[in-house]
């Protein structure tokens, strides 16, 4: 444990991994809040990777069904439906022999799959990557840094460039989405097609008729829909997509492990018929050595590099005094590389994910998904998406360096980004008899 001054204040590291697992689930009730480095403006404030305490808990208890086993299921047809579109793309691609840098690819495809899965839209960012969704989803994820330095350092003047129309987060950005949310809320409702599309629009319409019979929890959702919905695309496109990217990437580096997979997908879908049957929600169970694969590349290129924490109540930790509004912070990345917990930690191993590896390690070596009660609500869904998008490309594709492939990776000094791309190609795979 050790103090640290950051964004101008102080705020406490955690390295030991039993004082993280004290402050992430046995203290939780003392730890429940998030920092706040910027004020967001609505519907910004309302998302919930913002909220606070009993706020927080409500919405985040409201939102829960959207990622249940059933609701998950049902929506699984959208993320196999822009799956199908991305097997064309790639299957262009393949053909032309083009190089292919995966992090805008999967992005795209990503992009696709949060308009279908949260906001009920069929886009074509594959196709068209200027089309308006995209665009303005971009203004979320890249947003005024100046803006937001100014923020950091001097809140009362960002406060004030806001009047002049200068915001961290474009105004008009989230003017469209607002009213992106409005209109398919509306047609849903007049088409008669709520409750049919399992998406989450749909859960918001559930929302609304629990509201007027009384829910209490729900109501909560629905003061903040657009807020809520807004969550897909903050927390949802950025990390799927770089998991996907490097766990592609990785596997294209490693042939012996790109071939255990494929042998794994060969065996546990061969029921799925042609290779180029995108597999469905249940297929995908079971793909053990897969799911290892993704596990790895998380552990070596975890979207979100550290989680935090503020303490809500004073509380004594290992015979150190947090006060109340202490930031603790929990260095992830530092954590997944760290050499007395992960022997060679820059190599690429997904037996470290075997189950008895798992079981003689400490739960908070890894925590790409953060832990206890605030951790990834959201961690099912992007699962999935991995999975079926994976198995489907791993089934149909050989991934294979090229000449513009980087290795090892360099990676930005400000987030888990390649300063070169990931670049590869990709081959047919002999057709099975
Ligand atoms: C591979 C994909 C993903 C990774 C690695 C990831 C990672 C994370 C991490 C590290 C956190 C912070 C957890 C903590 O503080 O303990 C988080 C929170 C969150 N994630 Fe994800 N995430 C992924 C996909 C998604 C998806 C697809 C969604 C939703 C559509 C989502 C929604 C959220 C939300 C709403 C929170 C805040 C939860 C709360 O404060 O209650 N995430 N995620």
């Amino acid at each position: 444990m050790y103090g640290w001054i950051g964004f101008k204040k102080p705020a406490i590291v955690l390295q030991d991994l039993d004082l993280i697992k004290d402050v992430c689930v046995k203290h939780f009730n003392s730890f429940v809040d998030r920092r706040v480095i910027l004020n967001f403006e609505p519907p910004f404030d309302q998302t919930l990777l913002s909220l606070f305490g009993d706020h927080w808990k409500r919405v985040r208890s409201a939102v829960s069904p959207t990622f249940s086993s059933g609701r998950l299921k049902k929506m699984s047809r959208h993320v196999e439906r822009n799956v199908r579109s991305l097997q064309r793309v790639l299957g262009q691609k393949q053909e032309r022999n083009e190089e292919i840098e995966l992090k805008d690819l999967m992005s795209r495809f990503t992009m696709d799959t949060i308009a279908s899965t949260g906001f009920g839209l069929d886009i074509d960012t594959l196709g068209d990557p200027e089309n308006a969704f995209c665009v303005h989803a971009k203004k979320f994820i890249n947003p005024n840094m100046i803006v937001a330095l100014v923020g950091i350092f001097c809140p009362p003047l960002c406060r004030l460039l806001a009047k002049f129309g200068f915001s961290f987060i474009s105004s008009k950005a989230t003017y469209f989405f607002e009213k992106a949310i409005d209109s398919a809320l509306e047609v849903r409702r007049e088409s008669g097609d709520a409750g049919k599309m399992h998406d989450f629009l749909d859960l918001m319409i559930e929302a609304e008729k629990e509201q007027t019979e009384g829910g209490e929890e729900r109501r909560h959702m629905v003061d903040s829909h657009a807020g809520q919905a807004l969550v897909f695309i903050l927390a949802g496109y950025d990390t799927v997509s770089i998991v996907l990217s490097f766990t592609l990437f990785l596997l294209a580096k490693h042939p012996q492990y790109q071939k255990q997979v494929q042998e794994e997908l060969d065996q546990k879908l061969c029921d799925l018929g042609p290779d180029d049957a995108v597999p469905g929600y249940d297929s995908v169970q079971g793909l053990n050595f897969l799911e290892q694969c993704i596990s790895e590349a998380m552990r070596m290129f975890p979207p979100g590099l550290f989680l935090d924490r503020v303490c809500t109540e004073e509380i004594n930790l290992a015979g150190v005094k947090i006060p109340k509004g202490m930031p603790v912070i929990i260095p992830v990345y530092a954590i997944h590389m760290d050499p007395e917990l992960w022997e060679q930690p820059h190599e690429f191993r997904p037996e470290r994910f075997e189950p008895e590896a798992k079981e003689s390690r400490h739960q908070f070596a890894y925590m790409p998904f953060g832990h206890g009660p605030r951790n990834c609500i959201g961690m099912r869904l992007g699962q999935l998406e991995l999975k079926i998008a994976l198995a489907m490309m791993l089934r149909r594709f050989d991934v294979v360096p090229c000449e513009k492939t980087v290795y090892p990776v360099k990676l930005s000094k400000m987030q888990v980004m390649a300063n070169d791309g990931l670049w590869v190609k990709l081959e047919r795979r002999a057709v099975k008899s």
